[in-house]
C-alpha cells in the first residue's frame, strides 16, 4: 500500500532555529493520525512541509506519491492552516463558493449542507467573524472537495464542543470512506476517539508514534475504590502498575500505569460500593515521556515512527 504522506529525515532550521529535525513519518490510507505536542513543538513547521508553504533545510516529503512542489498534490489535500488569512467585507459563503469554483467541483448544496452541520453563517463577512465562526469556514473549505488528504492545523480549536462532536464526527466518514487525515492538536482528549495512531512532537522531534490503544495502555491515570468497610493497605502493596497509594479507611486512591488488572483483582476481595477512573490526559502523558528521558533513556529522543 502506498503510503499517502512519506518523509525521510525531514528537517528545518529558521536559522538557528530548530522547527523540525530528522522526521520519519508515514501515513497510510485510510488512516486518521494526530499529530500533538506543546506550543514551538514543530507541528505547524511540518504541516507548512507537506503542503510546500516553506521549503525543508535537508531530507525529503512525498505527499500523495507527489513531491510537495508539484500542484498536482496540492489540488487533491483539503488544508485547514493554524489561522485562515481572510478579511474583508466578502461574505463567508461567496468567499467559500470562490473557492469551490476554483477547485472545479463543489456544488453550493455542498456549501450549505457543511455549514448546517458546523452551524456555520454563510451570511457573515469575513472580516467580522469571530475566531470559531472562521474556523468552521477554515473546515468547509477544507472538507468541501471531498480530499484523499486532510491536513488540519488545529481543528479543534475555538470550536464549541457541540460542533467539535460533529467536526469530529465528519473526520469518521473521511475514514470511512478511506480517506486520510492528519491533525494537529495540543489536546490528546481532542482527538483520540478518532485519531487511529498520534505522534508527539516536542522540541522539532518526534518522540513517539503510538497506536491509541497502547497509548492509553501506557498512560497513568488516577483510580479511587470506594468499599464497604475500612480495607488493609497491605492488600494493596506492591501491585505492578501501582503508585502513589494511599488507602484512608475505607476509601482508596492511587494512580495506575498501564493495565488496571492486578489492582481490580485486589479490590475484588473486599466489596466495592463506587469506583472512579479518569480518563489519562495528555499532560500525565508528555509527564510520562518527560520522566523517561530524564532516566537517561536515550532512545525516547529518537523514537522512530512504526508504520
Ligand atoms: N517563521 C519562523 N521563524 C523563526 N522561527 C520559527 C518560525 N516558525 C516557527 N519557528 C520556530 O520553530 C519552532 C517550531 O514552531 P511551530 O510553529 O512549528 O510549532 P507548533 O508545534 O506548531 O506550535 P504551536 O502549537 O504554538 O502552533 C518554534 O521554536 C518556533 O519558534
Amino acid at each position: 500500500m502506498t503510503a499517502v504522506v512519506q518523509t525521510e529525515g525531514l528537517t528545518k532550521f529558521y536559522g538557528k532555529r530548530r522547527g523540525l529535525q530528522d522526521l520519519d513519518l508515514e501515513i497510510q490510507p485510510g488512516e486518521v493520525f494526530g499529530y500533538l505536542g506543546p506550543n514551538g513543538a514543530g507541528k505547524t513547521t511540518t504541516i507548512r512541509l507537506l503542503l510546500d508553504v516553506i521549503r525543508p533545510t535537508s531530507g525529503r516529503a512525498v505527499v500523495l506519491g507527489l513531491d510537495p512542489r508539484d500542484s498536482r498534490a496540492r489540488a487533491r489535500i483539503g488544508y485547514l492552516p493554524g489561522e485562515l488569512a481572510v478579511e474583508g467585507r466578502e461574505k463567508a459563503g461567496a468567499y467559500l463558493e470562490f473557492m469551490a469554483a476554483v477547485r472545479g467541483g463543489p456544488s453550493r448544496r455542498r456549501i450549505e449542507e457543511l455549514a448546517e452541520r458546523l452551524e456555520a453563517d454563510l451570511s457573515a463577512r469575513m472580516g467580522e467573524l469571530s475566531k470559531g465562526n472562521k474556523q468552521k469556514i477554515g473546515l468547509i473549505q477544507a472538507f468541501m472537495h471531498e480530499p484523499e488528504l486532510l491536513i488540519l492545523d488545529e481543528p479543534t480549536s475555538g470550536l464549541d464542543p457541540l460542533v467539535q462532536q460533529e467536526f469530529l464526527a465528519m473526520v469518521r466518514e473521511v475514514r470511512r470512506e478511506g480517506r486520510s487525515v492528519l491533525m494537529s492538536s495540543h489536546v490528546l482528549a481532542e482527538v483520540e476517539h478518532v485519531s487511529d495512531r498520534v505522534g508527539i512532537v516536542r522540541s522539532g522531534r518526534l518522540v513517539a508514534v503510538e497506536d491509541v490503544a497502547a497509548l492509553r495502555e501506557r498512560a497513568v491515570r488516577k483510580v479511587e475504590f470506594h468499599f464497604d468497610a475500612p480495607v488493609p493497605r497491605e492488600a494493596f502493596e506492591n501491585l505492578p502498575g501501582v503508585r502513589d497509594l494511599v488507602v484512608e479507611g475505607a476509601n482508596l486512591r492511587c494512580t495506575i500505569d498501564g493495565r488496571p488488572d492486578a489492582l481490580i483483582k485486589a479490590a475484588a476481595r473486599f466489596t466495592v460500593v463506587h469506583m472512579v477512573s479518569s480518563e489519562p490526559d495528555l499532560e500525565e502523558i508528555f509527564l510520562t515521556y518527560y520522566s523517561e528521558e530524564e532516566h537517561g533513556d536515550e532512545e525516547a529522543g529518537h523514537v522512530r515512527a512504526r508504520a
